[in-house]
C-alpha cells in the first residue's frame, strides 16, 4: 500500500537567521494492504511532514514513493483519488450541516449526488453519526465531530486512509469510543489506516505495527510487543527512609542482572530480568539489614522504555523540549 525511499524534506528558515530545518532526513516505509501502522514519536519529529509528503500536500526534497499503487512524484493525482486523509484539525466547515458536508466531500470526488448521499448515510451509520444529518457542524461533540472528519476522509471509498493525531484533543471516553471505530474500520471495512500519534497509550492500544520517528528519522519499527521486548526487564521501583537509601540501593545491585540503578531522594529503581522473582529476594535482604520499605512497584516495560533506550530521551521529555524551529514557507 505504502512504499517510500529515502523520502527528505527541508525547509528554509525565514528572516535573518536564515539557515534550513531538516525535518524529515530519508525515510523508508512499507505497509501492506489491511495494515493498522502506527507512526509515533515526539512532537516535531516529523510525522506530519511525512504525512504530507505521502498524502502529495508537501513535495519531498528527495526520495521516492508508491502510494495506493501510484508513484507519488510522477501520478499524485492518482494519489489523491486513491487515498483518504484526515488533518489535524479536521476540514469541517462550522455553519455547514452534517448530511450537506458529507455530500459535498463526495461531489468534490465526482460522485453523483445520489451516490454521495447513498455513500454518506452509510458511514453515518458506520461511524455513529445516525440522526445529526441536519446538525450544524459547529454544534457537535469533539468526538463526533471527529467521526465525521474520519467520514469525509472515506467518502470516495479509499483503500488507505491517513489519519493525523485522531484523538487529540477529546476526552478519555470519547477516544476510547473513536479508537473502537478506527479499529472497525479495518476490521470490518478492510481499510489500510495510516495514522500519526504522540501518545503511547494510543500507540499501544490500535497499532499492528509502530514506526518510530525522532528527529526526522526512523529510530525503530515493530509490533508494540516486540519493540518492549527491546527493552531488558522490568521496573521496580522502592521507597525507604531516605538515610537508608545509599545501603538499600547496594542491596538492590547485588540482585541478579539488576541495571540501571539510580538513587532519588528516598526512592531507589533499577531493572531486572523479572521483578516479582527478585522483589523477595530483596525484601529479605532488606529485613536483614533492619530497612524498612514504605512502597514498592514493578513497572512492565512501556513504549516509552523503549523509546528512552533507543534515543536515551523519554518520549515525554522529547515532547517537552522548547519548539526549536521557527515556521516558515519556502521549500529549499
Ligand atoms: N512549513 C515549515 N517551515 C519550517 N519548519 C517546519 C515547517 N513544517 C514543519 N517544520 C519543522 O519540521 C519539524 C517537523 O515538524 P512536523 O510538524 O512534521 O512534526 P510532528 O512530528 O508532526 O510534530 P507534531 O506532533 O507537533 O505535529 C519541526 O522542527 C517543525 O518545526
Amino acid at each position: 500500500m505504502i512504499t517510500a525511499r529515502g523520502l527528505e524534506r527541508r525547509f528554509r528558515r525565514k528572516g535573518r537567521a536564515g539557515g534550513e530545518v531538516h525535518a524529515v532526513r530519508g525515510v523508508d516505509l512499507d505497509v501492506e494492504p489491511g495494515e493498522l501502522v502506527g507512526f509515533l514519536g515526539p512532537n516535531g519529529a516529523g510525522k506530519t511532514t511525512t504525512l504530507r509528503m505521502l498524502t502529495t500536500l508537501l513535495k519531498p526534497t528527495a526520495g521516492t514513493a508508491t502510494v495506493s499503487g501510484h508513484d507519488l512524484l510522477t501520478d499524485p493525482v492518482g494519489v489523491r483519488r486513491n487515498i483518504g486523509y484526515v488533518a489535524q484539525g479536521g476540514g469541517t466547515a462550522p455553519e455547514v450541516r452534517v448530511g450537506e458536508e458529507l455530500e459535498l466531500q463526495g461531489r468534490l470526488y465526482r460522485m453523483t449526488k445520489a451516490d454521495a448521499q447513498t455513500r454518506g448515510r452509510e458511514l453515518a451509520e458506520q461511524l455513529d453519526l445516525i440522526g445529526l444529518d441536519q446538525r450544524l457542524t459547529k454544534t457537535l461533540s469533539g468526538g463526533q465531530r471527529r467521526r465525521l472528519d474520519i467520514a469525509m476522509g472515506l467518502i470516495h471509498s479509499p483503500a488507505l486512509v491517513f489519519l493525523d493525531e485522531p484523538s487529540t484533543g477529546l476526552d478519555p471516553q470519547s477516544r476510547a469510543n473513536l479508537w473502537e471505530h478506527i479499529r472497525r474500520l479495518r476490521t470490518d471495512q478492510g481499510v489500510t489506516i495510516f495514522l500519526t500519534t504522540h501518545y503511547l497509550d494510543e500507540a499501544d492500544a490500535l497499532a499492528d505495527r509502530l514506526i518510530v520517528i525522532d528527529d526526522g528519522r526512523i529510530v525503530a519499527e515493530g509490533t508494540p510487543d516486540s519493540l518492549k521486548a527491546r527493552v531488558s526487564g522490568d521496573g521496580v521501583a522502592i521507597e525507604v527512609p531516605i538515610e537508608t537509601s545509599a545501603a538499600a540501593a547496594e542491596l538492590a545491585g547485588r540482585l541478579s542482572g539488576a541495571h540501571d540503578l539510580e538513587v532519588d531522594g528516598g526512592t531507589v529503581r533499577f531493572r531486572v530480568p523479572r521483578g516479582d522473582t527478585a522483589l523477595p529476594e530483596l525484601l529479605r535482604a532488606l529485613d536483614g539489614q533492619r530497612i524498612p520499605l514504605t512502597a514498592m512497584q514493578v513497572t512492565r516495560p512501556t513504549l516509552d522504555d523503549v523509546f528512552l533506550t533507543l534515543t536515551g530521551r523519554s518520549l515525554r521529555d522529547a515532547e517537552e523540549r522548547p519548539a526549536g524551529e521557527p515556521e516558515v514557507s519556502h521549500a529549499v
